[in-house]
């Protein structure tokens, strides 16, 4: 089972959210889990080329994808990145894979919600099947979701440093991705 964690990140925050998403879905047995970094370096006159990294994601069965929140959506190099899928969308060659997502704002109501939502949107183009968060906002014992969102992480950091709860929260994200991947598969 192979996970895949793609995600921009420009200053490191969302980096260390997907580094939180990884390690929790590999904790998950016989899952192995890549990360796939979106570099600007790959975007060439407004157009994302990088053919092996696409290669790498048809391989996966799931996909966490994870982007800053920039002007109420993903960042432009995300959206390069997933402009430059629309050459599989016409094969649904991404089908019945897994897909969920993560991103994160410097505001607490900083529109990070339009961002997981185009994800989702994205993830449906492709024929994915999205999961969500199963951790209620505010119910939960180690403060997990501490924003509340369920179609996806949403994390908040003013500075750079990462919430504890939001790391917890990409941990259990990952995992879940790569617990439902299974079950899928199964
Ligand atoms: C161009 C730009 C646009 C941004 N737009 C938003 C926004 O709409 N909402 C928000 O909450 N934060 C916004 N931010 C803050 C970033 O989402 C935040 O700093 C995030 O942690 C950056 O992620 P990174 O460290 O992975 O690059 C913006 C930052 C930049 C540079």
């Amino acid at each position: 089972m192979k996970v895949a964690v793609v995600f921009h990140s420009a200053s490191g925050s969302t980096k260390q959210l997907a580094q939180a998403v990884a390690s929790g879905a590999a904790v998950v047995s016989d899952v192995e889990v890549a990360m796939v970094e979106i570099v600007g370096a790959d975007i060439i006159e407004g157009r994302f080329r990088n053919t092996k990294l696409l290669q790498q994601l048809d391989k996966a069965d799931a996909l966490v994808f994870g982007s800053p929140t920039y002007m109420g959506c993903v960042s432009a190099q995300f959206k390069a990145f997933s402009d430059a899928t629309g050459e599989l969308w016409s094969t649904q060659s991404w089908a019945n894979k897994v897909a969920a997502g993560f991103t994160i704002g410097a505001n607490l109501s900083g529109d990070q919600l339009n961002t997981l939502q185009y994800m989702q949107v994205f993830a449906s183009q492709h024929g994915m099947l999205w999961v969500g968060l199963d951790i209620p906002g505010n119910y939960d014992p180690e403060m997990r979701n501490r924003l509340g969102a369920q179609s996806g992480l949403i994390a908040h950091s003013v500075d750079g440093v990462l919430d504890e709860t939001d790391l917890l929260a990409a941990r259990y994200l990952g995992q879940r991705v790569a617990q439902v991947s299974k079950k899928l598969a199964a």
